[in-house]
């Protein structure tokens, strides 16, 4: 047994200890606890007990609050969310802990508040630990007037769960966070997209997609839509993978550089830091069509083999995310080349806008790389020789879908266009190994002559195989030439 003196120095105050105090076990009510914050943890010391004090890292903290129990005694909860390792899963992912303790300060009788002002002390010290420095982005909580967030969840995505996610997790940890929300779930095909052309915004800090992809694509383009887009566009989105695909999210789980997750782990990881807050700069990429149109873009746009593959694979959405394996390898079985031509802009041209710009009557981000389809492209694009491809894929962020981690070194706002392109004459056993190299971003290191990349600003795709399926954002556009320019940071994204 500890020496009283050695007990006293084991629970007292560390040196740079930011508070200290001693607290009762929430559960036994026995005194048990001495708590000490710091700058980085908060150190629990079972005070009765001689086991090592625990470190609780709070940047793992999802949020603190104080409140009143039943029993009207005053209790301090700390909600973390650690990573750890967990029962047949492939590596950590993050775990709920909740700890709550109460208030054990003796107070005069005149004076029933003390405790709660007490454990509110505490609750806002460590949230105001968890909102330490951050080297990108702003917080949600310095931008937003506290108004909520429009949750928009499409009860079809995915195999059909987006509902009972939410249930399970995301309601919980958005009242653990104090953050109001109100939820909407939509009804039919770009029913998001019509909501947030009319919504009035003032009453949203951030817009958040508990779906696949392309929910989140109907959102951006709504935002696009409104007479106030310049403004509308800065609205934080939030993403929580709710579908098959998950490209976004699994992204902004990639840009941690945490281990890689799947499924419900990839949902607390998203749920998590859509709570933390961190706004940042989010790319968009004007994508035009000939026929005039014109889409905005976070993700990606394919030609060709993984176009097919994510339009094939619809048949299969019953088996969930392995409706892609299954599609690929079908896919794979009757491989196709597709004539057409490819130039693009390297991210290295110094070029700010070409003479003429595509501008015109559409004010909204002018595509000044661009000219247009009908005139040659400026003379510092770069024409990509070969015509015979198997698949052209522009990259705006690193995931291709939860398993596919197409283009590791993307960054949400790098503001650039990750060109990858396979030619004809790839063997089916090169296409099967890139794509399993895929999975942990390594298929530019397997040296296939067949596979090129490059980084770009602007592209151009114009193919001349009559028959084809072209996606963007994983949702199939019209069939045709295109033509794409990023704009850097243009909209704003709740991520690491
Ligand atoms: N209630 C609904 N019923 C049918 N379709 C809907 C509904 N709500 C939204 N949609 C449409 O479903 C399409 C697909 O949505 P989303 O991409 O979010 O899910 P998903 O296809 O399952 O995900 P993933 O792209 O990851 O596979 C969107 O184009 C959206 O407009």
């Amino acid at each position: 047994m500890d020496e009283p003196g050695a007990l006293h120095q084991r629970n007292g105050p560390a040196a740079g200890a930011r508070m200290h105090g001693q607290f009762t076990d929430a559960d036994t009510g026995r005194l048990t606890h001495a708590l000490t914050l710091s700058d980085s943890c908060l150190t629990v010391q079972n005070i009765s007990s001689s086991s090592p004090p625990e470190h609780l890292d709070l940047r793992d903290c999802l949020w603190s609050r104080a409140h009143r129990g039943e029993d009207q005694d005053a209790y301090l909860c700390v909600y973390l969310y650690p990573y750890r390792r967990r029962w047949m899963a492939w590596g950590p992912g993050r775990q709920r802990d909740e700890r709550r303790f109460r208030l054990a300060l003796r107070t005069d009788d005149n004076d029933e508040d003390a405790n709660l002002r007490e454990a509110e002390r505490w609750a806002r010290a460590i949230n105001s630990v968890g909102r330490a420095e951050h080297a990108h982005g702003v917080l949600l909580s310095e931008v937003r007037r506290p108004r909520g967030m429009m949750v928009l969840v499409n009860p079809q995505s995915g195999q059909g769960q987006a509902m009972a996610l939410y249930n399970r997790h995301i309601q919980r940890m958005l009242t653990e966070a104090d953050i109001p929300h109100t939820l909407f779930i939509t009804e039919r095909q770009n029913h998001a997209r019509d909501l947030v052309r009319s919504a009035d915004l003032t009453q949203w800090d951030a817009l958040v997609v508990l779906s696949g992809d392309g929910l989140l694509f109907e959102v951006v383009n709504g935002l696009m839509d409104r007479p106030d887009w310049e403004k509308a566009i800065q609205t934080p989105l939030g993403i929580l993978p709710g579908g098959s695909g998950n490209a976004l999210a699994a992204s902004v789980h990639h840009y941690t550089r945490a281990s890689p997750v799947w499924g419900e782990d990839l949902l607390t990881s998203c749920g998590f830091l859509l709570c933390k807050g961190l706004v940042s700069k989010l790319d968009l990429v004007s994508i035009r069509l000939a026929s005039g149109a014109r889409l905005f873009s976070f993700l990606s746009l394919a030609w060709g083999f993984v176009a097919d593959v994510d339009i094939e694979s619809e048949r299969f959405r019953p088996i969930g995310a392995l409706r892609f394996l299954l599609s690929t390898l079908l896919s794979l079985a009757s491989l196709r080349v597709y004539q057409g031509k490819l130039a693009f802009l390297p991210a290295e041209s110094e070029r700010e806008s070409s003479s003429a710009g595509l501008c015109g009557a559409d004010t909204r981000l002018p595509d000044r790389l661009l000219v247009p389809l009908e005139q040659p492209v400026p003379q510092d694009w770069t024409q990509v020789e070969e015509q015979e491809f198997v698949l052209v894929l522009a990259m705006f962020q690193a995931h291709l879908d939860e398993d596919l981690r197409a283009a590791p070194d993307a960054r949400v706002d790098d503001g650039l266009i990750h060109l990858f392109y396979v030619t004809g004459g790839v063997s089916r056993l090169m296409m099967l190994r890139l794509f399993r190299a895929m999975q942990s971003g390594k298929h530019l290191d397997l040296g296939c002559a067949h596979l090129v990349y490059r980084r770009a600003r602007a592209l151009r795709l114009e193919p001349l195989s009559t028959a084809g399926v072209m996606t963007v954002d994983g949702e199939r556009v019209e069939y045709g030439p295109l033509q794409a320019q990023v704009h850097r940071g243009a909209a704003r994204l709740i991520s690491a």
